[in-house]
């Protein structure tokens, strides 16, 4: 059942990694096809004012030296020399000669008719006619203050070759009139990519280049393309990486049974404080598994797969057998151990039994075994609780462990069968670090002190905790600042009549009504 769970579960992950590299690749993809072509648009549109710049400028100045000149007659002359500018120029397709807004010549011909009304006129002066067509064969754009006018070859403007051949859409506009465009009609929302250049010389003269969603699609492709073989190398890692978790998986419940007939299971023993004076009252016994071949794996990966699947009840008993063997040795000590204890712990019918057994085959009181609960294992109902109500009966201390970040609140917390609280260690360290949970600590001291329950605070790393903790009326402290876990042998040296306290907390008087 177990292993089709986890068989399933492989597979399920290994698709959602699968689905989010591609993902990731695809959306990698799309930036950078986007920055190319965002990229490739400003040099175009930058490429087309420069040119278009240039247009006017030039037909600027030779309008300037036609006007300047003697030869405004219409003769052969006057209409060379206005050849020899269209010649020279591309974009100019023809001059005029119109004094006072009639035409009187252009190169080619001398018919003569009035200008229309012009459309616009620029900021340096010049006059502007979009689609003038007067008696040309194409309409162009006009441009010129006069005499003389300039026919435009509007298509100039926005001729771009770029290096990479895209379907591209160019327009130029003039105070939101199009002057000048390339073929297409691109779309004026987000579908369509744009980079827009302004003209220096004119702040209403614009320059548009548009690149069809299509190109985005081409460009994101090739990109995607790139990115496929690395993504496959990673989905491939990622899918080895599940395939070996998953193993690791199937094979850790007997692991766990197999480490524990082959002895690799051993117990620590983290030192408890009384914070007034240092003395060590109790030590908390911590699991640990260093496997044959010399690696250890943590408690936390070892702990959550035994709750999740059935070999906890094993570890458990292990820790007491062990505990009780070693709490019979140092009854010259007065001190007490606290063991962690698990849901299904408490929900095992012969736990009560099989606990008080061990304690009379050798001799210890129930009073040096202090048991560790959680705030889930409440969560259990009331069989758990009345399991609890038992082993205090019994003369065990019940803590709970890892205060705060459970379910308990406070109403309650009255009404459950426990001596003292062990404040998290998130909370503690986060005492005076100006992190937001720091005033946690402070209340859950008050909330304990208003039910008369004393606290341990666990995970105290500095000098500055242990202050803080005192002054808020905190009695009993673990962590670092005092000592690290320890095997037996080391507590033993750690230990002395000397630096002992008995711990005897104000609450291990008559048990308050479970409910
Ligand atoms: N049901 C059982 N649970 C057990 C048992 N043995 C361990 N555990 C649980 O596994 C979790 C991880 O334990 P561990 O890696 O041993 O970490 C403990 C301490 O080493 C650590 N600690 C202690 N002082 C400090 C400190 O100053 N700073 C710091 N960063 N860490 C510190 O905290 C862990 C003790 O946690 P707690 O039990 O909440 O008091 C852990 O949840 C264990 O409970 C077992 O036999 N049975």
């Amino acid at each position: 059942m177990l292993k089709k769970k986890l068989f399933w579960q492989a597979i399920l992950i290994s698709i959602l990694a699968c689905v989010v590299v591609t993902m990731f690749a695809a959306w990698l993809a799309r930036e950078q096809a986007k920055e190319e072509l965002q990229t490739y648009l400003k040099d175009v549109a930058e490429q087309a004012m420069l040119r278009s710049d240039r247009a006017f400028t030039v037909s600027g100045n030779i309008l300037d030296k036609l006007d300047r000149s003697d030869l405004k007659d219409c003769s052969e002359a006057h209409q060379r020399q206005l050849s020899i500018f269209i010649f020279k120029e591309l974009f100019v397709r023809d001059v005029l000669y119109a004094p006072n807004q009639q035409v009187q010549c252009s190169q080619s011909s001398r018919v003569v008719y009035s200008l229309p009304p012009r459309d616009q006129q620029t900021i340096s002066g010049p006059s502007l006619w979009f689609a003038f067509k007067g008696d040309l064969f194409r309409p162009s754009v006009l441009y010129g203050s006069g005499p003389h006018y300039a026919v435009l070859n509007s298509q100039y403007l926005v001729d771009i070759l770029p290096v990479k051949k895209r379907e591209l859409c160019i327009e130029a506009v003039l105070n939101n009139r199009v002057l000048a465009k390339t073929k297409g009609t691109p779309a004026h929302d987000n579908s369509w990519l744009q980079q827009s250049k302004v003209s220096l010389s004119n702040p209403h003269y614009v320059i548009t280049a548009y690149l069809p969603p299509k190109e985005l699609q081409r460009a994101w492709l090739g990109y995607f393309k790139d990115w496929l073989p690395l993504g496959f190398i990673v989905c491939v890692l990622l899918i080895g990486i599940i395939v070996w978790l998953t193993r690791r998986s199937f094979t850790m419940g007997l692991e766990i049974i197999e480490g524990l007939q082959l002895g690799e299971f051993v117990v620590h023993y983290q030192p408890m404080v009384a914070l007034a004076n240092g003395k060590v009252c109790c030590a908390e016994a911590l699991l640990r598994w260093q496997r044959q071949n010399g690696s250890k794996i943590s408690p936390d990966l070892f702990i959550g797969y035994a709750e999740e699947n059935g070999q906890i009840n094993l570890l458990t008993q292990f820790v007491l057998e062990t505990v009780i063997t070693d709490l019979a040795k140092l009854s010259h000590l007065d001190i007490s151990v606290s063991v962690n204890l698990a849901g299904a712990d408490l929900a095992s019918p012969l736990f009560v039994e099989n606990l008080a057994v061990l304690c009379r085959k050798y001799q210890i009181a129930p009073s040096r075994i202090e048991l560790e609960i959680t705030e889930r294992s409440f969560v259990l109902g009331q069989s758990a609780i009345n399991t609890i109500s038992l082993l205090r009966e019994a003369g065990h201390l019940i803590l709970i462990d890892d205060f705060g970040t459970g379910y308990s609140s406070l109403s309650y917390l009255h009404h459950l069968p426990v001596d003292l609280l062990k404040i998290d260690k998130s909370f503690v360290q986060a005492l005076g670090s100006g992190a937001a949970t720091h005033h946690v600590a402070s209340h859950i001291v008050q909330m304990a002190k208003d039910l008369g329950l004393e606290v341990v605070a666990e995970g105290i790393e500095t000098s500055d905790q242990a202050e803080i903790l005192k002054e808020m009326g905190v009695e009993w402290g673990q962590g670092w600042l005092y000592a690290k876990a320890m095997p037996f042998d080391d507590l033993c040296k750690f230990l002395q009549p000397s630096t002992t306290t008995p711990f005897k907390p104000l609450s291990s008087d008559p048990l308050p009504d479970a409910v």
